[in-house]
């Protein structure tokens, strides 16, 4: 025992203070919902300024450390504050660019003002001399430490839960609209928090900086170990941070004892992320589901028409021929230049193609060039047999890594990446499979062939650029095809993927892989390139500066990639500076910052200038006769242009809303084989919240059943429930007499149940025609990675057959190449249900399909429905309030009210019934012929409101 308690001390101790700077951290994720990266950066700040004042300017430790702490903290809080504003709204990646961007920022400001020769370090001063306690000797220092990080955790614990100030910020997340209503300002509340989060954040920098000379490397690091302490509290709860705090301190200052060599002797520093990564990995979803949070749709980005890019490709590859004529010296950095944007397009794949973010790339590239020197070198393997299995080592790693994102949401994948790399680092840089314990170096020999000069410096740099050209093509093809879609379809709506038939865990796992094998065969080309290489090559917070890079970068694929690295390897290369790499350092991190802020406000290619480009290369015209040739001929009397919500599109947009649904039957459409949807006893609860009760509906091929109910009657649940995206809590879903009820989204759409949404789930970034062909390709791609990457011939016809079809049917053609970002919402609406119509789906569950659509628009969706029906023999459950729409569609209806079923019958019945109108109809009017929808005003409010929220999707 005496052995162990001094470990035990000191590890109170520094646990302590990471629950200290956890508690801060959680404090401002719960008030923004914006993870800061930088919170160990802060960190850093605030111990080298007080190391400046009471060091360098001699000033008493309280001054100094009241400055530092207490002055520096909140303005540091308030800067971070407006940042986190400014950032509200952009996506989780633009998110985690900037304040990734900030960490960037502050270390290289920190570098470029104290430089990296000069030891510094900051004596004891809290308290002098030691107490002895239960027969060991414990520091006055270490005392005073622990009980300022408890009593400060306490008391915030306490205001959090007892004060005015503690409700508004713990209510300021969820509704700030609402806290403004209760005369608090929201924006006050964060200030109030932002400023206390940084003030724990610097405390822990000045309480760190004793421990061991400064730098600002370290320092982060140290306090980035409070990301494992928030993870114990669940991103929430602030006594359960500081608890976990003291856990990883004291079991890392523990396995300092025990685990000294060996194996595990990297474990101490990499404890702290190793109880990150396990908690992201077992911990129950419900636990770490974090501050909801609303973020806007990307927007689509231009691309620029095939023939310049290709024109533009052979002029770039001319010029990158003539390189080994001038590059000289520089001929090796530009190969490593080469082989870094393989490593860019793999790490674009995860955040450019589906917004995954992965902070951990450069890990992977050191697998890969240990993983290569290995395989070539000690065991004797031919070159690209060695560079094949050392991206096939890395796969593993990646789908290891994809569990988090098929549990989680994005930022603790984010957080979990992050972790690894530095868990990586620390666990097995020093082993002898990686690059063993001396740092001496690992050979990377080069290929050998002998009817090639290939081994010299500009053979492999032909060799490289051949790869890359591969590299690019390869992923260039895949982008065009299924997966492509498929990626899109994930970053943008992964619930619509998985509810068209796709198992999007698949889909997760199998990028993952791909990029992982991408990045270390990058990483081990590059490697070769340099002829050896060592841990030092490869150090985990370099994935932060690739991130960055790679989040501000233009163009599509393989442009930015080139960009990235050229950015990050030649510049370099041609700069004799010798702050060169830190100065990029600081220019990526504000680069990150400016694009996250800007995102939403400027277009990065202005409107006039793609006309332009449009114009001149007449890509306009030709979308248009290739959307025309693709589409089949529109029957006589169909009409002539989409409908809008309510603004016509084009002049003739109203008469074309108003227009007849062509009543030429569809070419090839087949009757769907007959079943029903059965709902049996269902009951759904949400927490103390019973959202449907006892539930028994029967909705058969054939015929259009209605759903109706006021506002929270439990209709969306019911819809939910049955797709498979809430767990009931009793009671059972059945498709044709099979049980569906433990079966998920992805298999019960490839059983033929498909959906829309009431809150519209649409691919933003892909066009009107990719997302209908999501549609019709879902369940043909379903859980087979193979069936991922592309369909076989038969099925290409297939979907694009299907396609055409649902596009016709709503009369989407105009709009096929029009991303579904730019559309109005009752085009939007017309598209989901042109997805939805494009499957092999027999029974369509259909939430407020006429939300947003003016009277003639909803006539129409209402004839789209009855020919679905009665050409190809499809069941719909429709939801809607929409009285009109029901009376002209349903067959028979189901009435719920507080989630009990009140009323059965037919639609005319339910009109009449004095318990229908008692619950949901009221005495409102009701007009059938003239089709005017009449269901009380709530209905027709939220319809307004639906419409201007959709503006945002959540
Ligand atoms: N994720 C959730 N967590 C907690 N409560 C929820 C959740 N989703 C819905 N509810 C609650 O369950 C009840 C039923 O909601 P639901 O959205 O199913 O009603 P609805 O009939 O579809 O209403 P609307 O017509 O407004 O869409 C409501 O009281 C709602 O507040």
């Amino acid at each position: 025992m005496s052995q162990v308690l001094p470990f035990v001390v000191t590890g109170l101790t520094t646990g302590a203070v990471y629950g200290l700077a956890g508690t801060g951290l959680v404090l401002t994720y719960k008030t923004s919902g914006v993870f800061n990266f930088a919170h160990g950066a802060l960190a850093a700040v605030a111990a080298y300024l007080f190391y400046s004042l009471h060091i360098g300017q001699g000033w008493s430790w309280p001054m100094a450390a009241a400055v530092a702490v207490l002055l520096a903290g909140p303005l540091l809080g308030l800067v971070l504050e407006l940042l986190a504003r400014s950032i509200q709204a952009a996506s989780l990646a633009l998110q985690v660019a900037s304040t990734v961007g900030l960490l960037l920022v502050i270390q290289a400001v920190i570098v470029l003002s104290y430089g990296t020769l000069e030891l510094r370090t900051v004596p004891v001063f809290l308290a002098s001399g030691d107490v002895r306690l239960l027969g060991t000797n414990v520091r006055w220092t270490d005392i005073v430490t622990f009980a300022f990080a408890l009593l400060t955790t306490a008391g915030l614990s306490v205001m959090f839960r007892t004060t005015r100030l503690g409700t508004a910020m713990r209510a300021v997340v969820d509704d700030p609209a609402l806290l403004a209503l209760t005369g608090n300002s929201p924006a006050t509340t964060r200030r109030f928090a932002w400023s206390i989060g940084a003030t724990l954040a610097a405390a822990s920098g000045v309480l760190f900086a004793p421990l061991l000379p400064l730098d600002p490397v370290q320092l982060t690091l140290l306090v980035v170990a409070a990301f494992g302490a928030a993870a114990v509290g669940g991103f929430t709860n602030l006594p359960l941070t500081f608890a976990g705090g003291l856990a990883i301190g004291v079991l890392a200052s523990l396995s300092t004892k025990y685990f000294t060599t060996g194996p595990l002797a990297g474990l101490p520093p990499a404890l702290p992320f190793t109880v990150l990564f396990v908690v992201l990995l077992v911990f129950p979803r419900r636990y770490l589901i974090g501050p909801s949070r609303a973020v806007a749709r990307r927007r689509p980005s231009w691309t620029v028409p095939p023939v310049l890019q290709l024109v533009a490709g052979a002029a770039l590859l001319a010029v990158l021929a003539t390189v080994p004529s001038f590059a000289g010296i520089h001929l090796t950095d530009w190969t490593v230049a080469l082989a870094t944007s393989i490593v860019f397009l793999s790490l674009g794949l995860l955040v450019r193609n589906c917004g995954q973010v992965s902070l951990c790339q450069v890990s992977f590239m050191a697998i890969g060039a240990a993983g290569f020197s290995h395989l070539s070198v000690d065991h004797g393997l031919p070159w690209l047999v060695a560079l094949l299995l050392a991206g096939l080592v890395a796969v593993p790693v990646g789908a290891v890594l994809a569990i988090p994102a098929i549990r989680l949401t994005g930022l603790y994948l984010a957080l979990a990446t992050f972790g690894f790399g530095i868990f990586l680092q620390y666990m097995f840089y020093a082993q002898d499979y990686m690059f063993g314990p001396t740092g001496a170096g690992l050979d990377q020999p080069r290929p050998h062939l002998s009817w090639l000069e290939i081994d010299d410096d500009r053979g492999y740099y032909f060799l490289v650029l051949a790869m890359t050209v591969i590299a690019a093509g390869v992923l260039a093809v895949l982008d065009r095809g299924r997966l492509g879609r498929l990626l899109r379809g994930l970053g943008d709506s992964p619930t619509a993927l998985e509810t068209s038939g796709v198992t999007v865990s698949v889909t997760r796992v199998l990028v993952f892989c791909v990029s992982a094998f991408m990045a270390a065969v990058g990483g081990a080309l590059g490697a070769v390139a340099q002829s050896t290489v060592s841990a030092d090559s490869y150090h985990p917070l370099l994935s932060l500066t690739y991130f960055a890079l790679i989040v501000i970068v233009l163009g599509g694929n393989p442009w930015y990639a080139l960009t990235a690295a050229g950015a990050l390897v030649l510049i370099p290369s041609y700069s004799s500076g010798e702050n060169t790499a830190t100065i990029l350092q600081l220019v990526f991190g504000l680069a990150a910052i400016a694009t996250a802020i800007a995102a939403h406000s400027t277009a990065l290619v202005p409107p006039a200038v793609r006309q332009a480009i449009g114009t001149v290369l007449g890509g306009r015209r030709r979308a248009a006769r290739a959307t025309a040739a693709a589409a089949p001929q529109p029957a006589a009397d169909s009409p002539p242009a989409a409908v809008t919500d309510g603004q016509a599109a084009s002049p003739a947009g109203e008469a074309a809303a108003a227009a007849p649904v062509p009543t030429r039957p569809a070419a090839g459409a087949s009757r769907v084989r007959p079943g029903a949807l059965t709902v049996r006893g269902l009951r759904v609860r949400y927490g103390g919240l019973v959202a449907v009760d006892e539930l028994n509906l029967v909705a058969p091929t054939g015929r259009v059943t209605g759903l109706i109910g006021p506002n929270g009657a439990g209709k969306t649940t019911t819809f939910n429930a049955c797709s498979g995206l809430v767990r009931p809590s009793r009671g059972s879903v059945l498709l044709d007499d099979r049980d569906v009820s433990r079966a998920g989204p992805a298999a019960r759409a490839r059983r033929g149940l498909g959906r829309t949404f009431q809150r519209m789930e649409l691919f933003d970034t892909l066009s009107v025609r990719d997302n209908v062909a999501v549609g019709a390709e879902g369940t043909l791609a379903g859980g087979n990675p193979l069936s991922h990457l592309a369909g076989r011939p038969a099925d290409r016809l297939a979907v694009r057959v299907a396609t055409d079809r649902a596009l016709e049917l709503c009369d989407l053609g105009d709009l096929a190449g029009v991303p579904a970002a730019n559309l109005s919402t009752g085009q939007r609406r017309l598209v989901e249900l042109a997805r939805c119509l494009a499957g092999p789906f027999r029974i369509l569950l259909l939430d407020e399909p006429s939300a947003g659509l003016d009277r003639a628009e909803t006539r129409r969706f209402g004839a789209i429905l009855r020919r679905v029906v009665d050409e190809r023999g499809v069941g719909i459950l429709l939801v809607e309030h929409d009285m009109s729409l029901v009376l002209d569609v349903c067959e028979a209806v189901y009435v719920l009210d507080f989630g009990r079923l009140v009323f059965t019958g037919s639609a005319r019945e339910a009109v009449e019934s004095p318990i229908v109108r008692a619950a949901y109809l009221g005495d409102a009017l009701v007009e059938t012929a003239a089709g005017s929808t009449a269901v009380g005003s709530a209905a027709a409010d939220r319809t307004a409101d639906e419409a201007a929220d959709e503006e945002v999707a959540v």
